[in-house]
C-alpha cells in the first residue's frame, strides 16, 4: 500500500545528500488560512494556476474544515473547481474527517491530507478533538480513500513544540506518526507548527520518527518563526528527507498557533537546493512572479529573503 514510498531516495554521490526533493507547495492553504481579510476566490485561483507553470509538483489547494473555524478557506469548493490542472502536478487539499473527505471527493479532489498532532492541547485546539479521536477519524477517511485509490497524506502538527504545551518528546511524533502511517498515509508531514526547532531538536526528532517509518515517507514542514527554517530543512535532507513543505513568499501561520509566523518561503528552499546541485524540478524565478502577484493582491511585502533581495538587486536568473 505505500509503494509508491517504497524506493530509497536517490543520493548525490559526493555530497551523501538527496539527488531530488520534492517541493510541496502550501502557500494557497497553510499560506492563506489565517490571512485577515477574506481573499477573494478568483486570486486563490490565479495565484494557484500560476504556481501550477512553475515546474512544482505538489500544490495544497485548499481545505476542507468547517467555515466557522477557518473562513478563510470557506471557498474551498470554488477554488477545487475553479483551478486548471496541470498534468503531473498533484493538488492535495486538507481533510480533518469525513464529512471533509466526501465534499472533497464531490468536488473533484484527487488526493488529501488528514491532519493530527503530537500534542493533546493543539488537537483539541485545532480539531476539537483528542489525539485518540482524530485517529478514528482519520481512519475512516484513510478506508474511505483507499477504496477510492484516493492517496492520503498525514501531518502530525507540533512536531518540534506545542503553543500549549512546549515541549514535545520525540516519541510520541514517532507513535503519531507511526499510526498514520500505519493506517495507509503514504507520507508524513512532520510540522514544526510554531517554527521553534532547532537543528538539534530537528535531528533528535526526526532519529526517533525514522525508527519507525521509511526516510522515503517522511517529509518536513516548517515555520520561520525563529529563523530556524533553512537551517533545520538543511538538517533533515542531510538525514536524507526528500520531500519538503514550503509556502510561495513565506506566507503562512496556523489560526489555532498564536504567534506562529509564516511557513519557510518556498523562494528560499529552492534557492539553497539550487546551490547544493539538487534539482527539484522547479523555476525560482517564475515562484517568484507567483510570490510577487499575491503578495501584490494581498498588499503586503514578501517574507522570502531570495524574492526580497533579487528584486531590489535583480541578480537572479
Ligand atoms: C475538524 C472540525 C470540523 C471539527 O469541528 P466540530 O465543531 O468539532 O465538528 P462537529 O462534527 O461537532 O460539527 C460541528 C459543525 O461543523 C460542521 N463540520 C464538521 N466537519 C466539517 C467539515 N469537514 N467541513 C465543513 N463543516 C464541517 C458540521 O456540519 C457542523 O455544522 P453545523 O451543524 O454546526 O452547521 C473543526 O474543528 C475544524 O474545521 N477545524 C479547522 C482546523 C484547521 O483547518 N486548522 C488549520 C489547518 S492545520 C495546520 O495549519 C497545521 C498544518 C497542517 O499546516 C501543519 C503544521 O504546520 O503543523
Amino acid at each position: 500500500k505505500h509503494q509508491e514510498c517504497r524506493e530509497k531516495p536517490r543520493v548525490l554521490i559526493a555530497s551523501g545528500l538527496p539527488e531530488y526533493i520534492k517541493i510541496v507547495e502550501v502557500g494557497p492553504r497553510d499560506g492563506l488560512q489565517n490571512e485577515k481579510v477574506i481573499v477573494p476566490t478568483d486570486i486563490k485561483i490565479e495565484l494557484i494556476n500560476q504556481l501550477s507553470k512553475t515546474g512544482l509538483p505538489a500544490i495544497e489547494v485548499t481545505s476542507f474544515v468547517s467555515s466557522k473555524w477557518v473562513p478563510q478557506m470557506a471557498d474551498h469548493k470554488e477554488v477545487m473547481r475553479g483551478i486548471e490542472r496541470h498534468p503531473g502536478v498533484q493538488y492535495p487539499v486538507l481533510t480533518p474527517n469525513l464529512q471533509g473527505f466526501h465534499s472533497a471527493i464531490a468536488a473533484g479532489a484527487t488526493e488529501v491530507s488528514v491532519f493530527g498532532a503530537a500534542s493533546e492541547s493543539f488537537s483539541k485546539m485545532n480539531i476539537n478533538c483528542s489525539i485518540e479521536e482524530s485517529i478514528e477519524r482519520f481512519e475512516e477517511v484513510t478506508k474511505s480513500a483507499r477504496n477510492m485509490n484516493i492517496p492520503v497524506r498525514g501531518y502530525v502538527s507540533c512536531a518540534l513544540g506545542c503553543p500549549y504545551e512546549g515541549n514535545i518528546v520525540p516519541d510520541k511524533v514517532a507513535e503519531v506518526s507511526k499510526r498514520l502511517y500505519s493506517m495507509g498515509c503514504y507520507e508524513i508531514s512532520l510540522g514544526d507548527t510554531i517554527g521553534v526547532g532547532t537543528p538539534g531538536s530537528m535531528k533528535k526528532m526526526l532519529e526517533a520518527v525514522m525508527k519507525e517509518i521509511p526516510l522515503s515517507a517522511l517529509a518536513v514542514h516548517c515555520h520561520d518563526t525563529y529563523g530556524q527554517a533553512l537551517a533545520n530543512i538543511l538538517t533533515a535532507v542531510q538525514m536524507g528527507v526528500a520531500v519538503v513543505d514550503s509556502s510561495v513568499a513565506g506566507l503562512g501561520g496556523c489560526p489555532y498557533a498564536k504567534g506562529a509566523t509564516g511557513n519557510v518561503a518556498t523562494e528560499d528552499v529552492i534557492y539553497m537546493l539550487n546551490g547544493l546541485g539538487i534539482n527539484t524540478g522547479v523555476n525560482l524565478c517564475a515562484v517568484m512572479e507567483a510570490g510577487n502577484f499575491i503578495c501584490t493582491a494581498l498588499n503586503k511585502k514578501t517574507n522570502s529573503k531570495v524574492a526580497q533581495a533579487s528584486f531590489s538587486t535583480a541578480t537572479i536568473n
